[in-house]
């Protein structure tokens, strides 16, 4: 994390931070900033929302939205160059989705036999399971695997690979992951190979490389990034998806679910279920058309 990352702050009661939120969520130029709102104190009704700019032009466009709402605390605080690796080594504990207990190293002694097993050590790819994100893709695979099974299975910004390996571990003939960053896809097969999981991971931009292309129509399409490529990409999702084939999406907070969601009902999608821990969401969209 450079020297002049920063945190943007801001606490208030529930609809002024909404309001901020919703007008940061509908200003094209912060695409690309993340923020989360929360309730921080359930007695006094503080709301909060934490805001992480991606350069200078973000700072400038977050506080002044936010401070433009009367009511709202804002702070902004510089960020401490983490040594995340450090911390995440440091014991995170193992986490249970559904029928999926993901854990690292340090928890061998732990493991439970009768859950599915990730072992997913924390690194410099994305993907520990520790992430509302990722929680809410493996919850919501875990309860479509109850009813159905996915043979062919395409895991879109892959991170560590723990969807796809998860995939992997459950059945799925094919499990096929991609990222845009090319260290992730190497941490991806090291942890396949490590969790004895016929999964594998490919470097690509987008769905229309032939390496993904064929091995598709998916009967599963998982994509946990943002926003705004998972609205950019609907088009490519659905044709990646045989008819009748399930998208499970995440990366997006609940503000930007009405977003998404429309974008992939106009392509002939219909909402199955809407997973939500802390502030993401995680969709469940078929393709019926
Ligand atoms: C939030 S992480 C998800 C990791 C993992 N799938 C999980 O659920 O924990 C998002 C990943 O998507 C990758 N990514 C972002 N945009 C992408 C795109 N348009 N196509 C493919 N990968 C993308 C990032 O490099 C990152 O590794």
């Amino acid at each position: 994390m450079s020297e002049s990352a920063v945190q943007i702050i801001a606490r208030g009661p529930r609809a002024i931070a909404e309001a901020a939120a919703a007008a940061l969520d509908s200003d094209p130029l912060l695409e690309g900033a993340t923020y989360s709102i929360l309730e921080e104190d359930e007695d006094r009704g503080v709301w909060r929302i934490d805001a992480f700019p991606n350069d200078a032009d973000d700072v400038r466009g977050i506080e002044a939205h936010l401070k433009s709402h009367d009511g709202l605390a804002v702070i902004v605080e510089k960020l401490a160059d983490a040594d995340w690796l450090a911390m995440s080594l440091s014991g995170l504990p193992p986490v249970r989705a559904g029928r999926f207990f993901v854990y690292g190293a340090h928890d061998e002694g732990v493991v439970p036999r009768n859950t599915v097993n990730l072992k997913i050590d924390a690194g410099a790819a994305f993907g520990t399971g520790h992430h509302g994100t990722t929680v809410g893709c493996l919850v919501a695979f875990d309860e479509l695997l109850k009813r159905e099974r996915f043979e062919r299975v395409l895991d879109v910004g892959c991170g560590t690979g723990i969807l796809a390996i998860a995939a992997a571990k459950t059945g799925s003939k094919v499990a096929l992951g991609t990222d845009i960053d090319e260290p992730s896809v190497r941490i991806a097969n090291e942890n396949a190979r490590l969790n004895l999981a016929n999964a594998r991971f490919v470097h690509a931009f987008g769905l229309n490389d032939r390496k993904v292309r064929g091995q598709g129509p998916y009967d599963l399409v998982f994509a946990n990034i943002l926003a705004p490529p998972l609205v950019s990409l609907s088009q490519d999702i659905k044709e990646a998806l045989a008819l009748g084939g399930v998208a499970i999406l995440s990366g997006l907070l609940r503000t930007q679910e009405r977003r998404v969601t429309a974008a992939y009902l106009s392509r002939g999608f219909v909402l199955e279920r809407r997973i939500r821990r802390d502030a993401w969401s995680a969709l469940v969209l078929r393709r019926v058309g």
